[in-house]
């Protein structure tokens, strides 16, 4: 797949953040800082609040201390593919690329790198478990935003898919984007940062 464009520039840190579910505290004093071409892996056992995390850098929860400070627009790719389920898949994809002011042609392309060229007028509600994550993959991706925060992209993932989500972080971050993948299965994403989000249980 072609490049979209140079990414502008980018970055997102967080600082002595700390997270409250319900009346327990998961994590405190957790700081990170990515820039332009770095990519993260957020790691922890189920529960230990990586896809809190994921919603405090993409502004979507308020941390209960601490600040989350980026620059440039962020795509956020979670357990909801956020694609109308009885629409065909191109169709789906085409509502949002409409709102992120995708070109048709840029959109194809992107369909093609994740595999989903084929099932463009499959009805969303049709796609296998790992179809649906792809196409989901495909939506944040077509959006263009420098800032990928991606919450178990490899759920449901065959292994060339696995490879697929890899070398597309890696072009990702070559291009001058930033990726932060949060994942209880190793994924290999440039630069091997890893960030246990256990080590700051509470
Ligand atoms: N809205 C909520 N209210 C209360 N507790 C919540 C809420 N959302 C999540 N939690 C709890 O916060 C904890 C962390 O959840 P979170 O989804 O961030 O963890 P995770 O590390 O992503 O887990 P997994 O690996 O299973 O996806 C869990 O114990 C969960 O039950």
């Amino acid at each position: 797949m072609e490049p979209a464009a140079r990414q502008p520039e980018c970055s997102i840190g967080a600082a002595r953040l700390s997270c409250v579910r319900g009346d327990r505290m998961l994590f405190a004093g957790l700081s990170l800082q990515l820039s332009a071409g770095e990519a993260l892996q957020l790691a922890g056992p189920n529960g230990s609040g990586k896809s809190s995390l994921m919603r405090m850098l993409g502004g979507l929860l308020r941390p209960f201390s601490g600040e989350v400070a980026h620059q440039g627009r962020i795509a956020l790719l979670d357990e909801r593919p956020a694609l109308d389920a009885h629409l065909p898949l191109g169709r789906a994809l085409a509502f949002w690329a409409r709102c992120d002011r995708v070109p048709a042609g840029r959109l194809y392309e992107v369909a093609g790198a994740t595999g989903i060229a084929d099932l463009l007028d499959v009805p969303v509600r049709y796609l296998s478990t790992g179809q649906r994550k792809r196409a989901a993959l495909a939506r944040t991706i077509a959006a263009g935003a420098p800032i990928w925060l991606l919450d178990e992209p490899l759920n449901g993932l065959d292994t060339a898919s696995v490879a697929m989500v890899e070398q597309l972080a890696a072009r990702h971050c070559a291009d001058g984007g930033i990726c932060i993948a949060a994942s209880h299965q190793p994924i290999a994403l440039p630069g091997g940062q890893v960030l246990n989000v256990a080590d700051f249980a509470q």
